[in-house]
């Protein structure tokens, strides 16, 4: 003989209606969305990486099924929905504006130059906790540092150097809507709906009388 959840737990005794399940598609993301709310971040594959790895890598674990899927870096068991993705040239005003908080240090030229050399790939990363994810996932600025310390990292695998280090992502999440409107516009920073990569995966139960 089966029984239902519902039928399981009233039989030991624990007040019956105690589970929920989302009763539409369209609920259950709402409902995902309050208990596990999504943070962007903005994340940046460098010129350099970008024309060395155009169309022979992909990134395998995000949501994401449109043709910029290839021009984008292997990135496994990342977990992003990729909301926002384009190709953009920086002009040397964008970039030095971008990395206005480095002007005046000794590499600063060099870093207006390699992040004007060609077009990057700029994307808006969905996940919770994506600033800080996203940036583990980067690994240290250093791709030496990165091979030490954190072999499976995008900068470990394909950086060049500490300059052309093939990623960026914002540091924080004040940063990231910063960047985003600076790529995007101000309107996609503060407000957009999911992209139609991000799709729905999981049934969503919890426990009313848990807490
Ligand atoms: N010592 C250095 N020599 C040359 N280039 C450097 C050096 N330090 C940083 N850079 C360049 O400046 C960028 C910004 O440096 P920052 O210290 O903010 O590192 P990060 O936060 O890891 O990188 P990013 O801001 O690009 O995500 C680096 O990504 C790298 O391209």
């Amino acid at each position: 003989m089966t029984f239902s959840l519902r039928a399981r737990y009233a039989i030991d005794s624990v007040p019956i209606n105690q589970l929920h399940g989302s009763s539409s598609a369209v609920d259950a993301e709402k409902e995902l969305e309050f208990f596990f709310p999504e943070e962007k971040t903005f994340a940046l594959i460098k010129p350099d990486a970008a024309k060395t790895h155009k169309g022979k890598a992909v990134f395998t674990d995000v949501n994401i099924s449109t043709k910029d899927l290839q021009r984008t870096l292997q990135v496994k068991q990342a977990g992003f929905s990729i909301s926002k993705v384009k190709e953009q040239a920086l002009t040397r005003e964008m970039a030095a504006q971008f990395y206005k908080d480095h002007e005046g240090k000794p590499f600063f030229e060099d870093l207006v130059n390699c992040m004007t050399a060609g077009p990057s790939v700029v994307m808006v990363l969905s996940k919770e906790n994506a600033v800080e994810e996203w940036r583990q996932l980067m690994g240290p600025t250093d791709p030496e540092e990165a091979k030490k310390v954190s072999p499976e990292s995008i900068r470990a695998q394909f950086a060049h150097d500490i300059l052309s280090n093939a990623v960026h992502g914002s540091s924080n999440p004040e940063h990231a809507m910063k960047s985003i409107a600076f790529a995007f516009g101000e309107l996609d920073a503060y407000w957009f709906p999911q992209g139609p990569e991000k799709h729905l995966h999981c049934l969503f139960i919890f426990f009313l009388d848990v807490f």
